[in-house]
């Protein structure tokens, strides 16, 4: 006989932010959930609007993943179809053949291999430190620590970096599955207790830039905080890394547990002080404003707040758009419920937001 299959749900890959992380939240729980989706109007709110082949990359990564068919899949396509199967565990490769990021092929694939019935190795090629993405020191030190109060727990072997414009990275990332995903509740923010990161040179680069990002970033970081040592690794990457790059990342960790970032990355004709002052001042930032997440972890977060079982609450800053864009299209996924209070400190004179979702409660039928 024929099977009648149900109408895939139509996602609007125009709305809000518009860009690539529609397609990633609204294909990682298409996966999660078993139900076909249909996105269109890809990346319209961008000057390259479509598929990017890392886009793409990802989705047939999803697709594999989920022994699932990808129907419109092709570079420039406004419009994709996917039909999810089964999660399947084991290994899994992605390779965007260019300095697309790694850590994004990891955004997209991470939430669906929770849900497999045993673990998965993700062999995951391209940039590791690219522009407009977590640098996988990111991923690694900020992203990792607090998904794991989620439940979740994965390890990432960094085995080759790679940067723009060649790409060239590679990391394994091992993923365990999980029954369901445990509510978070992150709303004090305390103290901040200390401040570290790397700053790196790869390729022909001289070491010397390393040291001139670090030393910007520490004199700039030390005209707003004077108590705390802090420590800026210098690092010449070796043997390990692809191509020629430069960048920093910048950490800072409060009593609390909280975890911010700051990053940037070298480019031609830009002095290294600069990468450092910008890396610091974005950390910066993000330790004023008084939420419990920076302004990137905040979107990487919810839709494993959406998949939870039960409330989770979590303080912010300026709530951004892609927060808002990737609430509202697991709001239209799943049966996750999130509001966003507005919350004035009289003492601080500073505002922030809670963001609070009741969990769609995803369980793992396989485990
Ligand atoms: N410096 C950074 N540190 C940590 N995370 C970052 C940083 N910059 C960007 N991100 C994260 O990378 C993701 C970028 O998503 P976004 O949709 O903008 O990019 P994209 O997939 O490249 O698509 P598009 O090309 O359409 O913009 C977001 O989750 C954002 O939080």
């Amino acid at each position: 006989g024929v099977k009648m299959e149900r109408a895939a749900a139509e996602v609007d890959g125009s709305v809000m932010e518009g860009g690539g992380q529609i397609l990633r939240v609204s294909a990682a729980l298409s996966c999660i959930t078993g139900s076909s989706i249909k996105i269109t109007k890809i990346r319209a709110g961008r000057s390259s609007p479509g598929l990017r082949p890392q886009h793409l990359v990802g989705l047939e990564l999803v697709s594999a993943l989920c022994s699932g068919s990808l129907q419109g899949g092709s570079v420039g396509s406004s419009e994709v179809t996917l039909t999810p199967g089964k999660i399947k565990s084991g290994n899994h490769t992605a390779d965007t053949q260019t300095a697309g990021s790694v850590s994004l092929l990891l955004q997209v694939a991470l939430p669906c291999a929770l849900f497999a019935d045993a673990s998965s190795q993700l062999c995951l090629k391209g940039g590791t430190n690219a522009e407009m993405a977590p640098q996988i020191d990111y991923t690694v030190k900020v992203l990792k620590p607090i998904l794991e109060k989620f439940g979740v727990h994965f390890d990432c072997d960094i085995r080759m970096r790679g940067y723009y414009p060649k790409g060239g990275g590679e990391v394994v990332v091992t993923v365990n599955p999980v029954k369901e995903l445990s509510p978070v509740t992150m709303t004090e923010r305390g103290n901040i207790t200390k401040i570290y990161g790397r700053a790196f040179v790869a390729g022909v680069l001289p070491y010397k830039l390393a040291k001139d990002m670090s030393a910007a970033a520490v004199r700039t970081i030390r005209k707003e905080i004077k108590e705390l040592y802090i420590n800026i690794q210098p690092l010449q990457e070796k043997d390990k890394a692809c191509g020629n790059g430069n960048g920093i990342i910048i950490m800072a960790e409060s009593s609390t547990g909280c975890l911010f970032a700051g990053s940037a990355l070298g480019k031609k004709g830009v002095y290294a002080d600069k990468v450092g002052i910008e890396a610091a001042e974005m950390l910066l930032r993000n330790i004023r404003n008084n939420g419990c997440v920076d302004e990137f972890l905040q979107d990487q977060l919810i839709i494993f707040m959406a998949l939870a079982k039960g409330t989770s609450r979590i303080r912010t800053g300026a709530v951004t758009l892609h927060t808002q864009t990737a609430i509202h299209i697991a709001e239209q996924l799943t049966e996750a419920k999130f509001t966003i209070s507005k919350s004035e400190d009289e003492l601080s004179s500073s505002v922030t937001y809670i963001i609070e979702c009741h969990g769609s409660g995803a369980s793992n039928t396989h485990l």
